[in-house]
């Protein structure tokens, strides 16, 4: 079967923590790690470079420990771990599939992976190796929309595709506003004015300073990150004007 030409060379896929877990509460769900190692894998086969940021909201958020009175940057440090136990996951899952691939932290831990650095990741993904980004920044009080914003900057990447739980940008958050309404093209600064909470101010302003384009669209539908690879309308596109 002839594979659709991909409108990008080299993309940013933010994958949702959150949905690793499936319909579990907590943790990752290996069937929800598989598929979503099958899209990646999909992508990867038409040709295109492909880094990963993968989030830890199924495992911890800092935000957790310091809502209960605890210190907020030891639960950054260990929602950043929370990420590197997700990267090995999918990166299990893409070596399943014979998907060559490469996890590289932003906190160093050399007996498990390699620590990040520009010239690694480029590397990796010149040699058609998925590269999978781990330990969020490396820093607290961000995120890893933040991170998914700087990797993408660093690499080049020509779009940020953020799958997350929800299929779009909406007015207001839909999971709690069922008469919030879905944009399909946006600005950065529109995001950014209207107070649009899908992604935080961070990673959006640097997206812009950059001018990458953002794609955010459903994590859950299967297929979904080839078929915006190949150039179908998807989602919300926030991008300059
Ligand atoms: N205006 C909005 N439009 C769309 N979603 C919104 C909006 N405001 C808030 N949200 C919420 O933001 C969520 C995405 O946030 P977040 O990045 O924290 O989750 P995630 O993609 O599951 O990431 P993680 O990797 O951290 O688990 C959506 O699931 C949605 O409920
Ligand atoms: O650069 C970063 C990235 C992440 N964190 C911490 O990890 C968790 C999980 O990341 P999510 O983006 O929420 O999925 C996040 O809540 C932070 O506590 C960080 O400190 N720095």
């Amino acid at each position: 079967m002839t594979q659709p030409t991909p409108v990008y060379k080299r993309v940013l896929l933010k994958a949702s923590g959150e949905a690793l877990m499936g319909e579990q509460g907590f943790g990752i769900d290996v069937t929800v790690a598989d598929r979503m190692a099958g899209d990646i894998a999909e992508v990867r086969a038409m040709g295109v470079q492909v880094g990963v940021v993968v989030g830890g909201g199924n495992i911890f958020r800092g935000v957790a420990v310091a809502s209960k009175g605890g210190d907020r940057v030891t639960g950054d440090h260990m929602g950043m771990l929370a990420t590197v136990i997700n990267a090995l996951a999918l990166a299990t899952s893409l070596r399943k599939l014979g998907v060559d691939c490469e996890v590289l932290s932003a906190i160093s831990m050399p007996e498990i992976c390699q620590s990040f650095s520009q010239r690694a990741a480029l590397h990796h993904l010149e040699r058609g190796k998925v590269v999978i980004f781990a330990g969020g920044t490396g820093n607290p009080f961000f995120t890893t929309d933040s991170a998914a914003a700087l990797r993408g900057a660093e690499i080049g990447a020509q779009a940020i595709l953020k799958g997350t739980q929800v299929d779009g940008i909406y007015s207001a958050d839909p999971k709690k506003d069922p008469t919030a309404t879905r944009f399909d093209t946006l600005t950065h600064e529109e995001v950014l004015q209207k107070g649009l909470a899908v992604m935080d101010v961070a990673a959006v302003a640097l997206a812009r300073e950059n001018s990458i384009p953002i794609i955010v669209f459903s994590i859950h539908e299967k297929g979904a990150f080839a078929k915006i690879v190949a150039g179908e309308v998807r989602g919300t596109i926030v991008k300059d004007k």
